[in-house]
């Protein structure tokens, strides 16, 4: 995620060794890097340029091309790189390197993948997964080791045999297991992959509901006596927000709290000192409650304290957890880790007990339920069956083995750490992660790894205050959240001196987007940068520009990203954010023209109809949409959404503002997403033939699919005999004539024009540059919303012309 920028001498010796390493380079090689950095120049973007530029500005990377694998370009495992290829290392190695056809000439020659698995035989032609995942063969033949671990069909519940040893002369599992080890004498066996498998089964008449979420009662508070300082002050301050609680009749309702957290002055140390820290929510003050009270009275209430002042505090339950790890550590600093907590003995009792009594989970089709399992006489069941009393109702049933996983005692269901489980399964894991949601625990460790829970709504625990309370922290010290992750890769990148990265991985809709933001957030808080050169307000503008160009509503989630990309974060010797990067890929761009049913277009549309100012408006003609477009956009029609997509459409204008995008470059964005549209509303089909018209009085050819014969395209009263002969461009007054039987070039560069239609001709203008900018690949266009509108620009093009410039 971040890269440590080496001292000029390092970087100087580092760019010696690139040069010789291009200087290497094939043929090939220099192809692709030849194409990227006119893929730079052409975005504008000069990332590998120098360290020293990017400090004025944050740089935005293009993103990588999306490239089809040839078929002499499979993806197979890089056996050179993982150590896999007999004889590259060790000495006195038995299989001497085998050479690939021309490394006589040319020793740095790697050769394609495919070549390079050639050398191995036909058996490296299958990956392990590819070999896992065929059909398991007709006739049934003797298990290899790894299939007989447990990797079995999901659909039969079969094992299923790898091909690559069924296939061995004889079907000999171990003698074909055997080969494989002789024919790669460093490779490890595959892992066994084990798909799961899902869960059917049901048991009538028994019930099997879920453990119930335990309520847990509310942190106990905390009085503290705060002596005023020198300063006049107390040293801590006052801040309001809303939460979402339960109300007295159980349902939820927001609140408007009060914490009093430690002085935006005030260290770590000195907070810890004051016994006060991040979430605590005031409750009392002097002994009177001030949980309905305002604001104006709390501050008098203090002011009219003497010396000091006793407050009663309570931390809010998403807190909770850090509160106390917080407040132990500094108070009893730990020996082996943060929030270890020692037992008593009854609680050790009471653990004991819980192992005899043998609770375990019944999984079953809805999820899982406790039972305890009995002890029976051996004989008395059959094979393989086991008997288990149902803790909800006390139903005896007879169930599989495979059917019941161990639980663990109460005491683990908030467990910080899924490690700490002592039965790890997915029942115990699956159980520990809903009691701690339940708990406002959206954050739990499983081991190095974080697993987060989407709290969906935007809870009091991310906040600048909380970011310092991480810093300096060791992993082990903090309960988990976020923070603790990014201040976790933070501390490795300084201890370390190497590049770390965090992954994060879920399906749509599961936080990923937001959670990196925190961790940004995090790293750029607690490290700074030198003389600003990286501030939250231009990172807020660019993921605001990701957002409205990236973003759209799906199924999943109404706001979900529909591209991937990476951040990189570079960092100075000292430790400091030197600059930063947002590398975007694998944007959907067939969304622009084929929204998925019952989904959005991106969201940069609806701002845009919703939120251009009149002039632009009747500019665009955008005064009156289309019944039907085939590209599906459409602005909203509810008043609340149109009002917040205006709203988002000035943001956006603020974040491009921001990002140094001017009032002229804004409007050409605009025009090009005005014709995206009136290509859509006009029908533009790619099945359909191309409809080609000529703009008299220049020689403009504007080029356009339509379902019809494109006479929608132009003005009715101008149409003779069905087909326009001469005629203008609906509403834009522009003339233009039918030379439909001229086939369009089949290069691109004839296109010099989209349908902008103005009298002025500046629409032209625009579309020209744009088009300009794709083909010569000079256009200095600065920044990622400008890229994204060439992408949509040229994905326009793409529809109509095939791949000219993708
Ligand atoms: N940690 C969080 N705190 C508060 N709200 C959150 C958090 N994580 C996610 N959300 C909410 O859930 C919504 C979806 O999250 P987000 O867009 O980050 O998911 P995602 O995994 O990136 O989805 P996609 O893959 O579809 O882009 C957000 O709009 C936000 O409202």
């Amino acid at each position: 995620m971040f890269h440590l920028i080496k001292k000029d001498k390092e970087r100087e010796s580092l760019r010696k060794e690139k040069k010789e390493k291009k200087d290497r380079m094939s043929q090939a090689d220099l192809c692709s890097l030849e194409e990227m950095s006119v893929r730079r120049g052409f975005f504008g973007l000069h990332r590998g340029a120098s360290k020293r530029d990017s400090k004025t500005r944050l740089e935005i990377s293009s993103p990588i091309p999306i490239k089809v694998a040839s078929d002499a370009e499979l993806s197979l495992t890089d056996i050179q790189a993982e150590g896999g290829v007999p004889g590259e290392e060790g000495g006195g190695d038995p299989h001497p390197p085998l050479l690939l056809p021309g490394a006589e000439k040319d020793p740095h020659r790697r050769g394609s993948v495919k070549e390079r698995a050639a050398m191995f035989g036909p058996v490296l032609a299958k990956t392990p997964s590819q070999a896992l995942m065929d059909p398991p063969p007709a006739l049934p033949l003797p298990l290899a080791p790894a299939a007989a671990d447990g990797f079995a069909d999901a659909r039969s519940g079969e094992p299923v045999q790898s091909p690559a040893l069924a296939s061995h002369p004889g079907g000999d599992a171990a003698a074909a297991a055997a080969a494989v080890v002789g024919e790669y004498p460093r490779q490890r066996p595959p892992p066994a992959t084990r798909v799961p498998e899902l869960v059917e089964k049901t048991f009538p008449g028994a019930d099997l509901a879920l453990p119930a979420v335990a309520l847990q009662p509310p942190p106990s508070p905390r009085v503290l006596d705060v002596a005023r300082r020198d300063t006049g002050d107390f040293g801590f301050s006052l801040r309001r927000t809303t939460l979402m609680e339960r109300g007295a009749d159980g349902r939820p309702c927001r609140r408007v709290v009060h914490f009093a957290e430690p002085g935006a002055s005030t260290t770590r140390d000195r907070a810890l000192g004051l016994g006060l820290v991040p979430g605590d929510r005031l409750v009392e003050i002097n002994g009177v409650g001030v949980e309905s009270r305002s604001r104006d009275d709390i501050v008098e209430m203090i002011r009219r304290s003497g010396d000091s002042v006793r407050l009663k505090v309570r931390p809010i339950s998403e807190l909770s957890e850090l509160n106390l790890c917080w407040l132990r550590n500094y108070q009893d600093p730990p020996r082996r880790g943060g929030c270890y907590e020692g037992k008593t003995e009854e609680q050790l009792a009471a653990e004991q007990a819980w192992y005899l009594t043998d609770k375990v989970w019944l999984v079953h089709k809805d999820g899982f339920s406790l039972a305890t399992l009995l002890k029976t006489e051996a004989g008395s069941l059959p094979e393989g069956k086991v008997k288990v009393r149902l803790d909800s109702d006390g139903s005896l049933l007879e169930v599989d083995e495979d059917d019941v996983e161990k639980a663990n005692p109460p005491h683990l269901d908030r467990v910080e750490d899924l490690g700490s489980l002592r039965s790890l399964n997915e029942s115990s894991v699956i159980h520990t992660l809903r009691q701690r949601y339940g708990g406002n625990l959206a954050h739990t460790h499983a081991g190095p790894h974080m697993v987060v829970l989407n709290p969906v709504s935007t809870p009091a625990m991310y906040s600048e205050k909380v970011m310092h309370m991480f810093k300096g922290c060791r992993r082990e010290d903090t309960a988990p959240h976020i923070y603790a992750m990014a201040q976790t890769a933070y501390r490795s990148l300084l201890t370390t001196r190497q590049d770390q990265s965090v992954v994060l991985l879920g399906k749509s809709g599961s936080g990923k987007t937001t959670s990196a933001q925190h961790l940004v957030q995090y790293l750029v808080t607690i490290a700074g940068s030198p003389s600003r050169t990286f501030s939250a307000e231009k990172w807020q503008a660019v993921y605001t520009a990701l957002e409205a160009f990236g973003h759209a509503s799906t199924s999943l989630n109404p706001n979900a990203s529909r591209f991937t990309h990476v951040v990189a974060l570079d960092f100075d010797q000292a430790g400091q954010v030197t600059s930063a990067s947002i590398q975007t890929m694998l944007l959907e761009k067939t969304r622009v023209t084929r929204r998925p049913e019952g989904e959005a277009t991106f969201n940069v549309f609806y701002y845009l109809l919703a939120g251009v100012d009149s002039s632009m408006r009747t500019e665009l003609h955008l005064n009156h949409f289309a019944e039907n477009h085939a590209f599906g956009i459409a602005p909203h029609q509810k008043a609340e959404d149109k009002q917040r997509a205006a709203q988002q459409f000035s943001k956006l204008q603020a974040a491009l503002k921001v990002l140094g995008v001017s009032g002229e470059e804004q409007k050409a964005f605009w025009l090009v997403l005005g014709a995206i549209y009136h290509l859509g509303a006009a029908g533009a089909t790619k099945e359909r033939p191309l409809f080609t018209l000529q703009v008299s009085g220049g020689d403009e050819m504007l080029l356009i699919g339509s379902e019809r014969d494109g006479s929608d395209l132009m003005s009715e009263s101008s149409l003779t005999g069905g087909r326009p002969a001469a005629s203008e461009l609906r509403g834009t007054g522009v003339p233009c004539q039918d030379i439909n039987n001229q086939r369009p070039p089949a290069r691109a560069p004839a296109v010099s024009g989209l349908l902008m239609g103005s009298r002025s001709g500046r629409r032209w203008f625009w579309a020209s540059q744009l088009k300009a900018a794709l083909l010569s690949g000079s256009q200095s266009s600065r920044d990622i919303v400008s890229l994204y509108v060439l992408k949509f620009f040229s994905l326009c093009l793409f529809f109509f012309f095939g791949d000219v410039f993708l």
